[in-house]
């Protein structure tokens, strides 16, 4: 049996556990492998399960494949070799009730000419939503988001913050199970990084959501995530699986704690690992 073989007889094995007990990971790659037609090998042989309503931050330096792996998970890029599995299913499960995905780009990508309250609502248009049933979903998106009082401004008049938020109003007015987000608050001035990544974690926890979320950022991985997956490049694979086990809330006092100190330092040892040449071996801690 060769590898892609074990790989499609532990996803046959997956999806039928899956099915039978309804703990199948919200995602899953098997040995997942990505070569661009260049011929850079951005990830090799990268095993991951991603179970529900975990917070999963991939970090790690420029070029280690987090966007490839990111853009695989929401059906974007597919594998060279390996398997993707989307709760216990192949891509056909999302979009399935219970089983669906938005994404957050790095850039807010908003229509410039329409308001707050009609970009959130554009994905709810496009799916045919009822009107009455597509408002309340964007009032509440805009609620969470802290910008129910700016549903008629255009986002020429907001500030990069506030853009940010309402493209993650748009992600969260689909009522999205799997939240995927590529480095969402990577151009913005740090205080407003902070209060986004607090907000954040604050809807996750009050919802079924799972999230991945790629950063550079170690602080903001150990601030918002349950769990840390470090890469390294050349070729792009996962060195490191850190979770971060800190139950109190995650407020100002968490970020200068001793177990955030920690587990920075942690996080900041494997940063070390993964940018020295050919350094990384696959590590629990
Ligand atoms: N479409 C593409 N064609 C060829 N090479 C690509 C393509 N997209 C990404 N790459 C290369 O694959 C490797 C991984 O890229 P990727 O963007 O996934 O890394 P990353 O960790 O997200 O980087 P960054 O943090 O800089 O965004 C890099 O060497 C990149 O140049």
């Amino acid at each position: 049996m060769d590898r892609d073989d074990h790989a499609m007889s532990q996803a046959a094995a997956w999806e039928q556990q899956g099915e039978a007990s309804g703990e199948a990971p919200v995602l899953s790659a098997q040995r997942v492998e990505k070569t661009y037609r260049n011929g850079t090998r951005a990830l090799d042989e990268v095993r991951l399960d991603i179970g529900r309503g975990e917070f999963v931050s991939l970090l790690g330096p420029s070029g280690c494949g987090k966007s490839t792996l990111l853009k695989m998970f929401a059906g974007l890029e597919e594998p060279s070799h390996g398997h993707l599995r989307w709760w216990g299913g192949n891509l056909a499960t999302v979009g399935t009730p219970e089983r669906t995905l938005a994404m957050v780009f790095q850039e807010a990508t908003l229509m410039p000419w329409a308001t707050v309250e009609q970009n959130a609502r554009l994905p709810l248009d496009l799916r045919h939503v009822p009107r009455a049933q597509a408002d309340a979903r964007v009032a509440a998106a805009l609620k969470l988001v802290g910008l129910d009082k700016f549903h008629k401004v255009l986002p020429r008049e907001l500030s990069g913050g506030m853009q940010m938020r309402a493209s993650i109003a748009r992600a969260l007015a689909t009522s999205p199970n799997l939240l995927l987000m590529d480095e969402p608050f990577g151009a913005l001035d740090e205080f407003t990084r902070n209060k986004l990544d607090a907000d954040l974690r604050d809807i996750w926890s009050q919802q079924d959501l799972t999230v991945v979320f790629v950063t550079h950022s170690i602080y903001e991985a150990v601030f918002l995530s349950s769990r840390v997956i470090v890469m390294a490049a050349r070729p792009g694979r996962v060195i490191a699986d850190v979770a971060i086990d800190a139950p109190g809330p995650r407020d100002e006092a968490f970020r200068i704690s001793a177990p955030f100190m920690q587990y920075c330092k942690t996080l900041s040892d494997y940063l070390t690992l993964a940018n020295q040449q050919g350094g990384g071996h696959e590590a629990q801690h």
